[in-house]
């Protein structure tokens, strides 16, 4: 596990801006901590962006790219991005729990037949292949996909 911690300063032009780019998490899950005050994550949901309201001290648990691959696209990793506040300053905490670099994942057999046929290729150290694709236009779990 690794954590992060967001710093997203206030922004006079935030309509100009992503705090956080759109992405889906790299990790198998991710646990975040979000700001108690200021709102500023978003998911994508049909094509809509839907905020998600302050709830002070409550934990938010998403999941990742490896979950998604490991459930054969079961438990689908949304898109995220956090926007920014013109008068606050906002703060997150995110937890990203990832096998281990050497740990080869793929999509368990159970979940791959004829209906479901398999979709994402064996993978070892995945988020080397995500920070690879991260800054450019292809999603990195594109990159898996069979
Ligand atoms: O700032 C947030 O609320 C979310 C942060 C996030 O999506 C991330 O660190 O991957
Ligand atoms: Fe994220």
């Amino acid at each position: 596990m690794f954590a992060r911690f967001n710093y997203y300063p206030r922004c006079p032009r935030p309509e100009l801006v992503y705090g956080l780019k759109p992405h889906s998490d790299g990790a198998a899950i991710t646990i975040v901590l979000p700001d108690k005050e200021v709102e500023g994550l978003q998911f994508l949901r049909d094509g809509r962006w839907v905020k998600i309201p302050v709830l002070p001290h409550a934990l938010l648990i998403n999941v990742g790219d490896q979950v998604e691959m490991m459930t054969n696209g079961m438990f689908k990793s949304p898109m995220h991005s956090a926007i920014l506040s013109r008068e606050h300053d906002r703060i997150s905490l995110a937890m990203f729990c990832t096998p281990d670099a050497e740990t080869e994942i793929e999509p368990a057999s159970e979940l791959i037949d004829e209906s479901r046929p398999r979709l994402y290729k064996k993978v070892k150290n995945y988020a080397r292949i995500y920070f690879h694709y991260y800054l450019g236009e292809k999603r990195p779990i594109d990159a898996v996909k069979l």
